[in-house]
Parts: C-alpha cells; sequence; structure tokens
C-alpha cells in the first residue's frame, strides 16, 4: 500500500511532515509520498522524501501565466503529481492534457475522482493509478472504507473494466492504520489522505500508526 500525504493549503510546517515521512519510510519500508503547495516542492523534496505535485498544467513552457509546469515541478525533484483533485477540477481535456504533460516531464501520475464512473473515464486516459475520493467525506472523520466501502469496490471494478494496469487508490476521511487495511482489503493500491497527517499535533505518530496498516 502506498500512503500518499496532501499538505493542500493547510498551515502545517510542511518540512516536519516531510522529515517524519522520510523517517517513517526508512524505518518501516513503506512508501510514503508528501504532496505540498507548489512553491515548497524543492526545499521537501530535499529533505529525501518521496515528492509529489498537488497539480500540474496541461501546458508546457510559453504565455501560461500561473501555470505549474510539469517540468518545472520535476526539475525541483518531484517524482509524482495528483490532477483533478476534487479541490482543483479540471475540463476532461485538461486532465489529458496534464496527465500528457506529466508523462513528458517523467512524473508518475494519480487522476483524482469523485466517483466509480469519473474513475472509470480518468482510467481510460492512461495515468499510473487513479483516485476515488467522495467529496462530502473530505476532512472528516470516518474513512471512505468504512463510511462507503461499495464505491472503493466499484472504483477498483471499474479501473479494472478500462485498463488493468491502472491502479485504484482512495481517499477521505483515512487516518489510522485500520483505515489503511481496511482499504486494502477492498482492493486499494493505496490512500490519499490529508487532515489526518496535516492537521496532527504529532504527524510522525500518526504515520507510524497508518504504515502499521499496510
Ligand atoms: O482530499 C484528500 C486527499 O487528497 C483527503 O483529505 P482528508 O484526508 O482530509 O479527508
Amino acid at each position: 500500500m502506498f500512503i500518499l500525504v496532501n499538505l493542500k493549503a493547510y498551515p502545517c510546517d510542511p518540512i516536519e511532515v516531510a522529515t517524519a515521512a522520510r523517517d517513517v519510510a526508512e524505518a518501516s519500508g513503506a512508501r510514503i509520498a508528501v504532496s505540498p503547495q507548489a512553491a515548497d516542492v524543492a526545499r521537501v523534496a530535499e529533505t529525501g522524501v518521496e515528492t509529489w505535485a498537488q497539480h500540474v498544467s496541461p501546458n508546457g513552457h510559453g504565455s501560461h501565466t500561473g501555470s505549474t509546469l510539469a517540468e518545472a515541478v520535476a526539475d525541483n525533484g518531484a517524482e509524482g503529481t495528483l490532477i483533478n483533485h476534487s479541490e482543483n477540477r479540471l475540463k476532461l481535456a485538461d486532465v489529458d492534457g496534464s496527465v500528457r504533460a506529466a508523462e513528458r516531464a517523467d512524473l508518475e501520475t494519480i487522476v483524482c475522482a469523485n466517483n466509480p464512473a469519473q474513475v472509470g473515464a480518468a482510467a481510460a486516459l492512461g495515468p499510473d493509478a487513479v483516485a476515488v475520493e467522495p467529496p462530502a467525506l473530505i476532512g472528516g472523520d470516518v474513512s471512505v472504507a468504512t463510511a462507503d466501502p461499495g464505491i472503493v469496490e466499484d472504483a477498483v471494478a471499474a479501473a479494472e473494466a478500462v485498463d488493468p494496469a491502472v491502479d485504484v487508490f482512495c481517499g477521505a476521511g483515512v487516518s489510522t492504520g485500520e483505515d489503511v487495511s481496511t482499504a486494502g482489503d477492498l482492493g486499494a493500491a493505496g490512500v490519499l489522505l490529508a487532515s489526518g497527517v496535516a492537521k496532527a499535533d504529532d504527524p510522525e505518530a500518526v504515520l507510524e500508526d497508518l504504515v502499521s496498516g499496510i
């Protein structure tokens, strides 16, 4: 199970979380990545933790003010990127463009989706993985795998029907090792989470609990 910690725009210290994630990954052998804001990608990557962007633009170099180029985040140490997070939704053509831009920059890709139908559409675009995150459960206390196990199973089936090579992640409300374990039992290859770590008083303790469920 891959654990990806999305720091969103939370007011946490990205270096504290990155350092904790690096240490827990090294000690446990688990794959843990941290996804900071674009401005923090370089210094998070410098800690040695696997670093992901939260978004990349569909365009390449040129007259595109406000872009987050896949090439730029890759040059600054990112190894992958989220695309189409529920809080940063794109048009279908731009999801495709962002996946292609990430591929050109050798970034791994996870395309987020709200429901199994969108998972199928996202899988058709050929990312490395898709993630189902029901918006109503994001930021809540109950894990998607507990609150709505059927949505995870249906997402796994939807991706499998389109492209069995595309992994399926789930996210929303994940905060414990038991949540990780339950997600794995439903067929998820990993979890996305944010508030459980970004808002924690002791992010390292939360991460240690999370990897206990792998
Ligand atoms: O959106 C999420 C991860 O990308 C999930 O957020 P929470 O873990 O805060 O529910």
